[in-house]
């Protein structure tokens, strides 16, 4: 798709997006560009499942996602994390649609590994038709949900998410938006990174939790032609900038 740009925000980041993060979309909306925004909802999953005695399994930074969890994970993702997002939105005068993956079939998945995570998937494929036409006149906001080829529901890590449709779109910017302002090295954001230094900085386990994860969701994306990843806390040039090849400061 021309000219897109996805943001995944974090559950925790939904929380502290400032002025910056709407006067940013506005620019790009100005300059023609279409925006897909990816939130995420864990910390609001996990608080949920805590009220209601249901226990929060994970393992790699994956939910393992049974029955229960799978339908408390779209109440809070359709019920509490999007709405707040769109309000957000809509209270700084951007169109904005909710959208899932049931609607117009927008997310296929596949089930990663039915007897170790449950109800968890991958997605393989994205109606772009559909969402092209969905984007043009406002800011999609979709949820990382899937269906597959026989309509069950999966749960999909929203980095993954984000990425594998940022691929699959052939987007030409993704942003990770987190709690932390880049990746961190000694205490110092590292401004740049190209996918080998990767492999090297989990190696060396300066790269450790839910960082893991994001930067080889990362890494897969610039491989398929993703033209930069920013991972960040902000809309601007800040961050850690992940690209093939490092370019001139
Ligand atoms: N090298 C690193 N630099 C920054 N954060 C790191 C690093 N290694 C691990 N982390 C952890 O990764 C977290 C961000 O990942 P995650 O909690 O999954 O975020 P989100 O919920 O926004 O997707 C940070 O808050 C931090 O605790
Ligand atoms: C399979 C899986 O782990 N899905 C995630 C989806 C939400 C998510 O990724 O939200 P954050 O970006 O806020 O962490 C979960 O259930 O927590």
């Amino acid at each position: 798709m021309m000219n897109l740009i996805i943001v995944k925000i974090g559950g925790n980041a939904i929380h502290s997006l400032t002025p910056d993060f709407f006067e940013q979309l506005k620019t790009w909306r100005q300059a023609g560009k279409k925006v897909l925004l990816i939130h995420g909802g864990g910390p609001q999953i996990s608080q949920l499942a805590e009220k209601l005695s249901i226990p929060t399994v994970k393992k790699n930074g994956i939910r393992v996602t049974d029955e229960a969890t799978l339908s408390l994970t779209k109440m809070v993702l359709l019920g509490n994390a999007q709405p707040e997002l769109l309000t957000r939105l809509n209270q700084a005068g951007l169109a904005a649609v909710g959208l899932n993956a049931a609607d117009e079939h927008l997310l296929s998945g596949n089930f990663i590994n039915k007897d170790e995570y449950g109800n968890v998937g991958q997605i393989s494929a994205v109606n772009e038709i559909a969402l092209s036409k969905l984007l043009t006149d406002q800011i999609g906001v979709l949820a990382p949900l899937a269906l597959t080829s026989e309509d069950s529901w999966l749960n999909v890590n929203a980095d993954t998410a984000a990425a594998d449709i940022a691929r699959l779109l052939k987007a030409s910017q993704l942003y990770l938006l987190t709690d932390v302002p880049g990746v961190l090295r000694g205490g110092e954001v590292v401004s740049q990174l190209i996918p080998q230094d990767v492999q090297t900085l989990i190696n060396k386990k300066v790269i450790t939790a839910g960082m893991q994860p994001k930067l080889l969701a990362a890494c897969a994306a610039i491989h398929a032609g993703v033209h930069s990843v920013r991972i960040t806390d902000r809309l601007t040039h800040h961050g850690t900038i992940l690209q093939e090849v490092v370019s001139e400061p």
